[in-house]
């Protein structure tokens, strides 16, 4: 069972929803980055329960400890390790399911799979270790910080309500100017009332994060099995409750004839190589090209609500089961700074991948 992620730049995270704590390892993170408690701490704050009326109410602090590979606000080149102890655990909430399963969570799957399963909050499969994957990716976004590469990402829809229009006609300095994280105000507005009424009716809705990464320079990405956007949908995919990854013109795409799919070249007047559309989302043969990076990510409505839903027990006996305790109506809001630590993490990597490829 590998808990790692990436090659250059690797993470291992460990931890359960109810354990000590949950934490990630960082190996092969080059030395004299500046990176302060402080801004791990930022990104945390974005993920973490209980930070507004849309999220489970659950108040989870998630104080992060840096307990090596940083000296003096600078990393060490050393192996990085991150903890977050866990604080506001409500085991009794729980207990109904120590011998049922969850309709679309992970319950039967690791029982089988495992013969044995740490139900108090989900264990492993709790999107709690979601929080030491945010942490990680502020150390990446560092990095890519050095070589003027950032990426954000936002909320561009929930159930049926989308923003209208695409990344590039949206202030992405609005991301965080409401509760959902979606820079379009009216269209947030709109999403928050979805929200609320879902969490009312005891129900759970999903919808889409898009990534967006600019100042992305030619060249990262390998050619194979290892492509950009390969790497992207892996990151993506492993994110708790996600069922679709798309980039560029993703399947949208699929409608329109080469003539009108292709992304022309031309070179500007600083003498850069540009298209002048993006359809290719900045990625083409698995290689960068230069121009933004765009992808958009579905999640599912999360699968606990507080409903009476049919199911089955260890027994394999037929039961009733509803949801208990405290639980997010939508996961969109908190899930924007995985989705960036998610990206950060696979751009970092792949640039000290891209590093090693020439002399
Ligand atoms: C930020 C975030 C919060 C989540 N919170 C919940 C939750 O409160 N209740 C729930 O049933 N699932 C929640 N999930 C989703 C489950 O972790 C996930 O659906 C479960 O592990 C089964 O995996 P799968 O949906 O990827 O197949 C959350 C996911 C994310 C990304």
């Amino acid at each position: 069972m590998s808990s790692s992620f990436g090659t250059l730049l690797r993470i291992t995270t460990f931890g359960e929803s109810h354990g000590v704590g949950i934490g990630v390892i960082i190996d092969g993170c080059p030395a004299g980055l500046p990176i302060t408690t402080e801004e791990i701490q930022v990104a945390l704050d974005r993920r973490r329960p209980g930070q507004s009326d849309l999220t489970t109410p659950r108040k989870e602090a998630d104080q992060v400890e840096v307990l090596s590979g940083v000296f003096r606000d600078e990393t060490t080149g050393t192996p990085i390790s991150l903890l977050i102890r866990n604080k506001d655990q409500a085991s009794h909430d729980y207990s109904h399911i120590e011998h049922a399963y969850r309709p679309s969570h992970a319950d039967y799957t690791y029982d089988v799979k495992y013969g044995r399963r740490d139900y108090r909050g989900g264990g492993r499969s709790s999107a709690r270790e979601t929080a030491a994957r945010v942490a990680a990716g502020v150390v990446a976004g560092k990095l890519l910080a050095q070589y003027g590469v950032r990426a954000q990402s936002y909320v561009s829809q929930v159930g049926a309500i989308a923003v209208p229009v695409g990344y590039e006609q949206l202030d992405l300095g609005l991301i965080d100017s409401n509760l959902v994280r979606c820079p379009h105000p009216e269209t947030a507005e709109r999403m928050a009332e979805l929200i609320r009424q879902t969490r009312d009716r005891h129900d759970t809705v999903g919808g889409l994060v898009t990534g967006v990464v600019q100042g992305v320079p030619v060249g990262l990405g390998e050619p194979v099995f290892d492509k950009l956007h390969a790497e992207l949908g892996k990151a993506m995919l492993s994110i708790n409750a996600v069922k679709g990854f798309e980039y560029g013109s993703g399947f949208a795409g699929t409608l329109l004839f080469g003539s009108e799919h292709n992304d022309a070249f031309y070179t500007d007047e600083n003498g850069a190589v540009r298209t002048r559309t993006n359809h290719s989302g900045g990625i083409q043969g698995g290689i960068s090209n230069g121009q933004d990076i765009y992808f958009r990510v579905a999640f599912k409505p999360v699968a606990t609500i507080l409903q009476a839903q049919a199911t089955i027990n260890d027994q394999g006996e037929e039961i009733s089961l509803a949801g208990r305790g405290r639980h997010d109506p939508c996961v969109l809001p908190r899930a924007v700074p995985i989705v960036d630590a998610m990206t950060n993490l696979v751009l970092a990597d792949m640039l000290l991948r891209a590093r090693a490829n020439k002399v």
